[in-house]
């Protein structure tokens, strides 16, 4: 039986076009660094303890890969949030994202129980210069989909997507429908990314879904939302570890 003072468990997938900086804003979220170049075959799954209105909780992050042979359910069926991340410098990547806001719309009342929230996230803020996607836009767009709208930078400024996050987060624990997204105070913890850290993870989350680092060529699995997932080794090659390792 899961004891009472176990930490909340809240999946978030991160999606968008590819080259947007979905890696570099998960990285940035689990170890707040900047890494520039990342594989864009490796599909990741990370982890970071947050404590968010006192509330200790366990949040699991997929940095996922787009790729037509694969099943988009394995992330929508999967996450509590969704950050459809877009590059402020690319109206191609802003369409994008709102043909992915769109396919939210249409699968998740129908195939997944649980409640969704979705960010709309503009990313690569400090590229001012080449904007080609202005903030009213994306707040537009946002407000169309009913989902929360930040931009950030993953390579400067963090903050506005950071507090977005963790006012889901506090609407999610309080079952609130229509927060205000940039209003939250939080006092986070990170997981001090070392040798050896996922594996205690593993240990101390054993209801978790971890990894899904898998190459192009495996289909994924869909785990039935009823069912306690099993952990997976974490593989070497994960975008994290290669991190901690250099
Ligand atoms: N200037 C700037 N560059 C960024 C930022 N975020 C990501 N990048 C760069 O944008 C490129 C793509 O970033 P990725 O994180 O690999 O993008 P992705 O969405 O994960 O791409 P795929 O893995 O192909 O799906 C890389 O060269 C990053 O260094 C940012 O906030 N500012």
């Amino acid at each position: 039986m899961r004891s009472t003072n176990a930490p909340r468990e809240i999946h978030v997938a991160l999606v968008g076009m590819s080259g947007s900086g979905k890696s570099a804003v998960a990285v940035k979220y689990i170890t707040k660094r900047f890494i520039g170049e990342y594989d864009s075959t490796l599909e990741d799954t990370y982890c970071r303890q947050e404590t968010v209105g006192g509330q200790c909780m366990m949040v699991w992050l997929m940095d996922t890969v787009e790729n037509a042979a694969r099943d988009e359910m394995r992330w929508i069926a999967w996450a509590d949030v969704y950050v459809v991340v877009y590059d402020v410098t690319s109206q191609l990547s802003f369409q994008y994202a709102e043909g992915l806001l769109e396919r939210i719309a249409r699968h998740e009342h129908v195939l997944c129980p649980r409640e969704h929230r979705t960010i709309l996230l503009g990313n690569k803020m400090d590229l001012d210069r080449y904007r080609q996607v202005s903030e009213q836009e994306g707040e537009r767009v946002a407000a169309q989909h009913k989902a929360y709208f930040a931009e950030c930078s993953a390579a400067t400024d963090f903050r506005q997507f950071t507090q977005t996050l963790h006012s889901t987060f506090q609407n999610i624990i309080s079952g609130a429908r229509s927060p205000s997204p940039r209003q939250c105070s939080s006092d986070s913890e990170i997981i001090t990314p070392r040798k050896g850290a996922f594996s205690s993870l593993r240990s101390s989350s054993r209801s978790s879904q971890v990894r899904s680092k898998t190459s192009t060529t495996k289909s994924p699995q869909v785990q039935p939302l009823h069912k306690t997932p099993s952990l997976s080794k974490l593989k070497t090659g994960s975008k994290l570890l290669k991190l901690f390792h250099t």
